[in-house]
């Protein structure tokens, strides 16, 4: 079967072009403009940025050219806008979203043409543009296609020139079928280092071996490729076996707000693991388990439990961890139900690891939450 027959090709060669773009943006985004002026509060008080507006706006449009009919779940909209504090901020997005969908057509294979990139500029009003942000409005749901968009996701990371991800996924029927992740700040070869937000030792990172793009569609494996290079490469988790989980390495959160460290660590003691955990922002973690430069991640909840994941939080990383050869579930090992509207509203936190282990974390889940009191949660 060539690449163009697979299933959902078409569906796997958009979201590329439209994440590639996204990521230039925010990138550009980054390098020119962050400034405190560029970003507002919402109302949960989670920081939103000029390019979480713009890179929604570019992915939004590039969808709605492409696949007027489907329904995206996104996860802003452009109420912020049309304030007068966020007069400034809008001209800005629309701005940035001009030149990103008119910018030099992107390396994505399967897509050329003058056609394609006329149909796309079409849509660039004021009203056209806050109007493509506001497509993201869906309910969701267990029925038919739809899309779900988070387009920057950790923007705690953007802000502090750490790790984000421009993350975009394709859902039939409630199942994950395609994913497409765009991590800006995810050093190429994993053997390069990373930037964390820490200023002193970002300096020494050579931004030129940054850029990877992940790509999954259900059954035909996870790739990485780079934001200037076409090329795919076939990435999968380190094998662990039972024997060997002790020397494993665990990914999480660096915000403490929205995953629990205690609870990681006592897991990991559980585990026999002595290897420090690795603290990354946004759905990166999910990438870098996937190609293997660490093993496990968790999102164990906060507190009470109350929050309700996005799908938008999880969709493409899901789907490439498992194209990968790993295993996701909630904290009671019962699989993620991405058709229950915009929140995965019957589950309960994220674990993900490889398939040999998966079942040996999530016992040691319950006992750290036992030890915890918080066996309410299981
Ligand atoms: N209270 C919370 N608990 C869990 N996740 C949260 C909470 N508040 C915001 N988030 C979301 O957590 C994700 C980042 O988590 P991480 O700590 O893994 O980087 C983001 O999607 C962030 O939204 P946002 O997309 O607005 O950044
Ligand atoms: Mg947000
Ligand atoms: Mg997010
Ligand atoms: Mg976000």
């Amino acid at each position: 079967m060539t690449k163009s027959e697979a299933p959902y090709a078409r569906e796997r060669s958009i979201a590329i072009r439209a994440v590639l773009r996204a990521s230039q943006l925010t990138s550009s985004v980054f390098d020119k403009l962050i400034s405190a002026s560029d970003s507002l509060t919402k109302s949960d008080k989670s920081p939103v940025t000029v390019g979480d507006f713009g890179a929604q706006a570019v992915v939004n449009s590039i969808l709605a050219t492409h696949f007027p009919d489907d329904p995206i779940v996104g996860e802003e909209d452009s109420s912020d806008l049309k304030t007068e504090e966020g007069k400034s901020i809008k001209e800005q997005v629309c701005r940035l979203a001009r030149e990103a969908l008119k910018g030099a057509a992107t390396n994505c294979p399967g897509l050329s043409g003058q056609g394609v990139q006329k149909q796309e500029e079409e849509d660039l009003t004021e009203e056209k543009l806050l109007a493509a942000i506001d497509r993201g409005n869906h309910e969701g749901g267990a029925i038919g296609r739809m899309w779900a968009l988070d387009p920057i996701d950790g923007t705690k990371g953007f802000l502090r020139g750490g790790q984000y991800a421009v993350c975009l996924a394709f859902i039939v029927d409630g199942v994950v079928q395609v994913g497409v992740m765009g991590c800006p700040n995810l050093p190429i070869s994993p053997a390069d280092p990373k930037p964390s937000g820490d200023k002193e030792r970002d300096a020494q990172v050579d931004k030129s071996k940054l850029g990877t793009v992940y790509v999954a569609v259900r059954g035909q494996g996870a790739f990485q490729r780079t934001l200037h290079d076409e090329t795919e490469t076939r990435i999968s988790m380190r094998s662990l076996s039972a024997s060997k989980l002790s020397q494993a390495s665990f990914c999480e959160s660096v915000e403490s707000g929205h995953s629990s460290h205690g609870t990681n660590a006592r897991i990991a003691e559980l585990l026999g693991i002595k290897n420090k955990s690795v603290r990354m922002d946004s759905q990166a973690k999910y990438a870098s388990i996937a190609r293997g430069d660490g093993d496990i991640y968790l999102r164990l909840p906060v507190g009470d439990g109350s929050y309700q994941e996005k799908i938008w939080d999880h969709a493409s990383g899901l789907l490439l961890v498992e194209e990968a050869g790993g295993k996701v579930t909630d904290l009671r090992g019962q699989a993620l139900n991405f058709g229950a509207g915009r929140t995965l509203r019957d589950n309960k936190g994220v674990v993900a690891a490889h398939w040999d282990v998966h079942g040996q974390v999530i016992e040691a889940v319950s006992k750290a939450l036992m030890e915890e009191g918080r066996g309410s949660l299981l």
